[in-house]
Order: structure tokens, then C-alpha cells, then sequence
């Protein structure tokens, strides 16, 4: 097959889809790349690494939408990528389309064949290719809490880790997933209090045994999020029903109640946010104030270190990205865990809306993958 690498082109996105390990893998196969030229600048890698590996390189991104049968991105088209797709072509990259009608626009438009990495599951019910994203957005986002919080910055100017004689800050974190695990793990470290609020139980049983009681776990109701959200210094925004826009758990009226300067990160944004008052911002300006409670809401985290995001992001979608090149849409079966997982990560096929998820978010018709497939 041959796979086409546009360079990434939203705001201050510095991945790339293959790296040129990556590509290697898929040369080694008998397979075809090819490479947008400066593709790999954000992680540093040249074009020379990229023949290196056994890719072409080409002038435009044109040329790659022209010419290949799949494309790899990491990102979202953008709405002038929209036009260079093309019915059959199929298109494994991030979509969060739930929140995003413009863009499954484009999609059904386009008749192309869109696997979204994050509805992509396992035969465990978890999202093996938002994963290691999921861990880069947690670890990035008490980094970007902590920054936050600097008077310097506007905010109420606490030290997440306190010092000795003096209370440490208080990290609430919405959500007990990935992101919110990784999240924990770095406000542990720095030495701030930190309490996770999930809906699942056996997940805050979970939680507790592997922080062994260094966190404090809350069964998620109003009462509970009304009052962690009111002691909080930062709210890590951290829920995901699969595919599906976040729910608001934190209201405009709530921010009343909160401590004024103190922060909010929704990580959930790519979902449409946790917070009611959340809107997507980028890494130009990541932050905004409303009601006194600084919010920031970056839909491209990890976008922020290429390096480290590019290659966890690789090692997760190798294997899919070898079967879909080796097998086409033949990939998509329920025979294997690949096969089933791709599956769940189709999107949109052929104008037709295949996630349940996207369908019911956007208010459009579903129909099955496999219907859709056949
Ligand atoms: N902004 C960015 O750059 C990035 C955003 N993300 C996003 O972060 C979000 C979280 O992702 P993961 O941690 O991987 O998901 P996950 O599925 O691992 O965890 C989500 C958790 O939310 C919990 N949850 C669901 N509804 C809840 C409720 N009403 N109250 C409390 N808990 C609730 C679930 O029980 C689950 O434990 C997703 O929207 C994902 O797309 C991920 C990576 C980068
Ligand atoms: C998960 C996602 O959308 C990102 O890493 O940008
Ligand atoms: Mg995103």
C-alpha cells in the first residue's frame, strides 16, 4: 500500500504521523511512504532521516493526498485538508468529532474511510491509541496548572507542593482514567493534596490501592464535585464516555463557589470540555478568565512535546497502521483484537456516520460499520 505523511499544520501541532523508525517498519513490508518535506521538523527529524528510513519525499501536501491510498496524521484534518481527501482513501489520525460538526461535514463530504485513534479499543474496553496521549496530557497538565497558578501569571500564586509550616495546594481531579491517573501521579510528586472524584467504583478501588492512601477517592455527585471544586486551587477536567461529548460537570454557577485565581484544566476539551465555560484554546494562548477562575483548555496537549508524544504515539498505532496497509479495509474484522478495535475506530465511511457514539452527539443517522462495510 502506499502511505502518504502530510506535515501537521494546526496551531503549534509539532507531531508527525510516522517517525521514521515507523516508517522503516513499513518499508520493511513492502510497503510505500511518503513524506511531506519538513514534516518531521517539530521532533527534529530531517528529510535525509526520512529517505533514510526508505521514505520519498514530496513537495506538498497535495501531492500526498493525491497520491496515497492512506493517510497517517495525528491531528484533525483542517478544513483545507477537507477537499484533498478522496472516496476510498482511508484516513487513520485523532478525530474528536462528537463536538465538531464542521468537520464531520468535511469527513462525510470527502467519502473517505476515517478511523478516529480514539475510539479505537481493545478487548479490555480501553482506548489503546488516546492512551499514551492520555498519559502526555495528565503529566502536561499539573505542569500547566502549576504554571498557572503563579501570581506572575494571574493566579492566586500557591505552590503546588506548599513548604514545610506551609499547606501544600489542593489538586481536584475529574475524572480517575489515564489522564487523570497520570495527572495524580505528578501532583502527588510535587507533594500538593490531591482527591479524584470518578463514577466508578471499582476504579476508585483501584485508584486507592495504587496511591496507597496517598490521594483521597470521591464517588462523583453534584454534592461531591460542588465541594471538591470549592477547596480545589486547580480542577483537572479529566472524563471521557468514549466517543461521546464530555458531560458538563462543572457549571458557570459553580465557579462562584470557587477560590478566585484558582485553575481549571480541561483535558476534555478535545470532547467539547467537562467545565460549561471551557472553549478550546491552543498553545498560542492557552489561557482565559472567566468569573476569576482561570481556564485553560488546549485540545492538543502533547502537541506541546513533539519528541516524547510522537514516538508513544507511534509505538501504539504501529500495529493497526501495518494491518491496515497489509489489508486495506480487509483489516477491519472481528476475527482479531486488531481487527475489532479498528472496527470500534471507524468513524465515518463512505458518507455514512459508523460510530454510535458521533452519530448520537451530531443528531445524524448511524449506521453499523459492518453494515456499512458489506
Ligand atoms: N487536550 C488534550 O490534548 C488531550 C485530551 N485527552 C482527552 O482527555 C479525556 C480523558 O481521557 P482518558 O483519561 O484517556 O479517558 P479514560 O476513559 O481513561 O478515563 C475517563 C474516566 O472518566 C470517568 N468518568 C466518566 N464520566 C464521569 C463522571 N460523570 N464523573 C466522574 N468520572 C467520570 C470514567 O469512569 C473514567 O475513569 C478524553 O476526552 C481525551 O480525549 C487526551 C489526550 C490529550
Ligand atoms: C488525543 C489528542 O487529541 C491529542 O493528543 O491531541
Ligand atoms: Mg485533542
Amino acid at each position: 500500500m502506499h502511505i502518504g505523511v502530510p506535515k501537521e499544520i494546526k496551531v503549534h501541532e509539532y507531531r508527525v504521523g510516522l517517525t521514521p523508525p515507523s516508517v522503516r517498519e513499513y518499508i520493511a513490508r513492502g510497503h510505500q511512504v511518503t513524506v511531506q518535506s519538513g514534516a518531521g521538523e517539530g521532533i527534529l527529524c530531517t528529510d535525509e532521516a526520512y529517505i533514510a528510513a526508505g521514505a520519498k519525499i514530496a513537495a506538498s501536501a497535495a501531492e500526498i493526498f493525491a497520491s496515497a491510498d492512506m493517510i497517517v496524521k495525528v491531528k484533525e484534518p483542517q478544513a483545507s485538508e477537507w477537499p484533498m481527501l478522496r472516496t476510498g482513501q482511508l484516513l487513520f489520525t485523532y478525530l474528536h468529532l462528537a463536538p465538531d460538526p464542521d468537520q464531520a461535514k468535511g469527513l462525510l463530504e470527502s467519502g473517505c474511510a476515517a478511523i478516529a485513534y480514539e475510539t479505537v479499543t481493545d478487548d479490555r474496553g480501553s482506548l489503546p491509541l488516546l492512551a499514551p496521549m492520555s498519559e502526555v496530557a495528565g503529566r502536561l497538565s499539573i505542569e500547566a496548572a502549576a504554571e498557572a497558578m503563579r501570581r506572575s501569571e494571574g493566579g492566586a500564586g500557591i505552590l503546588l507542593g506548599g513548604v514545610p509550616g506551609v499547606a501544600a495546594g489542593r489538586v481536584t481531579v475529574l475524572g480517575g482514567g489515564v489522564v487523570g491517573t497520570h495527572a495524580a501521579r505528578m501532583a502527588v510528586g510535587l507533594g500538593a493534596e490531591v482527591t479524584i472524584v470518578d463514577r466508578s467504583i471499582p476504579r476508585l478501588r483501584q485508584l486507592d490501592e495504587m496511591f496507597s492512601g496517598r490521594i483521597r477517592t470521591r464517588y462523583s455527585t453534584l454534592d461531591t464535585i460542588e465541594h471538591e471544586v470549592a477547596i480545589a486551587d486547580a480542577v483537572i477536567g479529566a472524563v471521557l464516555v468514549a466517543g461521546a461529548s464530555a458531560p458538563k460537570l462543572v457549571t458557570r454557577e459553580m465557579l462562584k463557589i470557587m477560590k478566585p485565581g484558582s485553575v481549571l484544566v480541561d483535558v476534555a476539551i478535545d470532547q467539547g470540555g467537562c467545565f460549561e465555560t471551557s472553549k478550546p484554546t491552543t498553545h498560542d494562548h492557552p489561557t482565559f478568565v472567566v468569573d476569576g477562575i482561570i481556564h485553560y483548555c488546549v485540545a492538543n496537549m502533547p502537541g506541546a512535546v513533539p519528541q516524547t508524544s510522537a514516538a508513544a504515539l507511534n509505538n501504539a498505532t504501529l500495529p493497526y497502521g501495518l494491518a491496515l496497509a497489509e489489508k486495506g479495509l480487509g483489516a477491519l474484522n472481528t476475527d482479531t483484537e486488531i481487527g475489532r478495535g479498528l472496527l470500534a475506530g471507524l468513524n465515518i465511511y463512505d458518507g455514512k456516520v459508523t460510530s454510535e457514539a458521533v452519530a448520537s452527539s451530531l443528531n445524524l443517522d448511524f449506521v453499523g460499520p459492518l453494515e456499512a462495510l458489506n
